[in-house]
């Protein structure tokens, strides 16, 4: 009977002993309420009338508490009731009054969601429109997940820019505002020492992905503390709609470590801890605790890191990728994007692959994206031929302070740029970006700084019109706000000759009676096809080479008729058929490297590439009713 308990508003006296004492039965009582000792100890129950009105039976824990709307109290719940009720890991840290909870509803109740932030809204590139379908889509998923999944699967590139970038953007931005209930996992520091426990109370004892932030990066917006959980719930999304994943085995995790937002700390709708960002070894301690509980408990699971500020993702990363089904996605799922992407656009130029060679390369931003796009083209690179030194040669990276050389104070750079910076005399420590790239010529511009202001001005733009007949210019940072430029501006400032991509959806651009593509270079197109691949084939870990694999996929998916058009990715019409291939790419190279242990992904790999494609479309889920009740043969449901 460990699942029921007895507690009340004062958690102390009488109450807790015959708790403790009867087992099977779960009080809640009003403070001041003493009726339950002396009805127990006389044995004759005096009449009281309203009895029924001042206690709560609570036979229930967990999820079951917080659904239940006769019981809930959301993020009021106190200290004792959540470590009883077993609720420790399914609210955000902080417990706020009803006063709190009242102020938040009445703003939703005088003004309606849109107008939450009209500030936020409009400066985020995010229109009330984008804010009225997420609202639709966000309780249509806390009502029917199969309807939801249903709609968001089959309106895939509509539906997209709604629950992921750019609206996640602004739905993270004013989290604490629009909070009505909570979804995945929160783990703070001041959890420490009670993980292992805590993960017992997610309801599922099957979860094969799980998506963790620690707020520290969102998009390019900054420090949103907890926050940023909106972003592993858009992720997790995508895991279902556009890779398979059962809507139930997946897990949005947020770990409130803090935050140096001070605007967002002092708000009293603010759901984390009120402390600065936690660093050093305590953070670490934190991160381990919690990486050892999720994968103690669910060691098949493929263990995502998102939006992790630069100083941790590149150590994170390494600190766990030989030990279990770790990625980052900002550094390795954006890596692979942006070299599909390139390849994409060389086959655009009419180019083979091995042209990656040759491309002189401009990357403005030196953080984990930046950095993990610049290491994995250079990868390429060495795979046609270059050798390493020839490879970091062909890169040039700016970052706040300019392009970086080997000048740089070394204390200052971190050790994945070291051998990028550049070692020429010519090459100027801290040269401003125009002035690289009238010196420079790259072929290729991409922008990774997440900064607003668009870093690709005009004056840059046209630098790169006047030295390529089809200049390569990928403004990667999200959301739209924070973009390195337009589609419409890459356009007009190259005569409509740019071959163009965004990280956030933009429209294509009409230019005199020619419609020209804007891509979308997101690593949407990587992260669900990359952890299916590696939970379906149970490989242990993701290596550099099952994510080149999966980088080399996906250009071979776009059509003839679509790369004359200037597409560099394929449709995201496509977008379970692309991240089954990507799956599929994964399985293959985890092979080739002896590390397919699922024997069924071995015996349909060894069946052929359709055999192999089968297979994985088995294992996704589709979106559609199922009987919830054993009918009786021949009777209709
Ligand atoms: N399209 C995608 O799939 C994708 C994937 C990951 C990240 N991103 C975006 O990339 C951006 C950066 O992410 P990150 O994780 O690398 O962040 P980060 O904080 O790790 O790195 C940011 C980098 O930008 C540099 N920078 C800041 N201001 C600059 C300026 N004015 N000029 C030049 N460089 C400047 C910083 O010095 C730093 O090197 C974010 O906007 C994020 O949304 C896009
Ligand atoms: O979340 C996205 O849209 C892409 C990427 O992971 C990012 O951090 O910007
Ligand atoms: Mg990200």
């Amino acid at each position: 009977m460990a699942s029921r308990i007895l507690a009340s508003t004062t958690e102390s006296g009488p109450f807790l002993s015959l708790a403790r004492s009867v087992p099977g039965l779960a009080f809640l009582s009003y403070p001041g309420c003493s009726t339950f000792a002396s009805v127990a100890s006389s044995g004759l129950s005096p009449y009281k009338p309203h009895e029924f009105e001042s206690t709560n039976i609570v036979r229930k824990k967990g999820q079951d508490v917080l659904h239940d709307p006769l019981v809930n109290k959301g993020t009021a719940f106190g200290i004792a009731e959540r470590e009883r009720l077993a609720l420790r890991g399914l609210l955000p840290a902080r417990i706020l009054s009803m006063e709190a909870q009242v102020n938040r509803i009445m703003e939703d109740y005088q003004y309606g969601r849109d107008y939450i932030d009209p500030v936020n809204v409009k400066d985020e590139g995010v229109t009330k429109e984008h804010v009225r379908k997420w609202n639709v889509l966000q309780q249509l998923q806390d009502r029917n997940e199969t309807l939801f999944y249903n709609m968001l699967l089959n309106n895939f590139v509509d539906m997209a820019p709604i629950v992921y970038t750019p609206t996640v953007g602004w739905a993270c931005l004013n989290y604490h505002k629009v909070y009505r209930r909570p979804r995945g996992m929160y783990f703070s520091s001041e959890d420490i020492g009670e993980m292992n426990a805590m993960v017992w109370h997610w309801p599922e004892n099957e979860v094969d992905a799980i998506v963790v932030t620690d707020g520290s990066r969102i998009l390019g917006l900054g420090d949103l503390g907890v926050n940023g959980l909106g972003i592993p719930i858009g992720k997790l999304d995508l895991y279902v709609a556009a890779a398979g994943f059962h809507p139930t085995r997946v897990l949005p995790v947020v770990i409130d470590v803090g935050t140096d937002n001070e605007a967002l700390r002092s708000d009293p709708l603010y759901m984390g801890l009120n402390q600065p960002r936690m660093t050093g070894a305590r953070y670490y301690e934190v991160i381990d605790e919690f990486v050892r509980a999720v994968m103690g408990r669910w060691p098949r699971s493929v263990l995502q890191f998102e939006d992790f500020n630069m100083a941790n993702a590149h150590p994170l990363l390494h600190r766990y990728r030989d030990h279990h089904m770790v990625f980052n996605d900002d550094i390795q799922g954006t890596a692979a994007t942006a070299l599909a992407g390139l390849y994409g656009a060389l086959a655009v130029q009419g180019k083979p692959v091995t042209a990656l060679k040759e491309q002189r390369i401009c990357v403005v931003g030196a953080g984990s994206a930046g950095m993990g796009v610049v290491q994995m083209i250079a990868q390429g690179m060495r795979k046609h031929g270059l050798s390493e030194e020839e490879a970091q040669a062909r890169f040039w990276i700016n970052d706040k302070d300019g392009l970086i050389t080997s000048k740089r104070d070394p204390a200052a750079t971190m050790d994945v740029v070291k051998p990028f910076a550049r070692k020429v005399e010519e090459d100027v420590e801290g040269e401003r970006l125009l002035d690289v790239v009238k010196r420079v010529k790259p072929t290729v511009l991409i922008g990774l700084a997440g900064v607003r202001g668009r870093l690709f001005t005009s004056d840059i733009l046209k630098a790169m019109g006047e030295t390529n007949e089809q200049p390569i210019i990928f403004a990667m940072s999200n959301p739209t706000s924070r973009a390195e430029c337009t589609a419409e501006e890459a356009q007009k400032h190259t005569d409509g000759r740019a071959i163009f991509a965004s990280g956030s959806p933009m429209a294509d651009v009409e230019m005199n009676g020619r419609t020209l593509i804007c891509s979308q270079a997101n690593n949407l197109y990587m992260f669900p096809g990359v952890a299916l691949g590696a939970r379906l084939g149970a490989t242990h870990h993701i290596s550099d080479n099952m994510l080149m694999a999966a980088a080399e996929a996906i250009p071979t998916l776009v059509p003839k008729s679509d790369l004359d058009r200037g597409c560099v990715y394929p449709s995201l019409h496509r977008i379970r058929h692309i991240s089954c291939r990507v799956a599929m790419a994964v399985i293959t190279m985890a092979y080739e490297e002896g590390h397919l242990h699922n024997p069924r992904a071995v015996a349909a790999l060894k069946q052929g590439d359709d055999a192999l494609e089968d297979w994985v479309v088995d294992h996704q889920y589709v979106p559609e009713y199922r009987t919830l009740i054993e009918l009786p043969q021949g009777v209709m449901e």
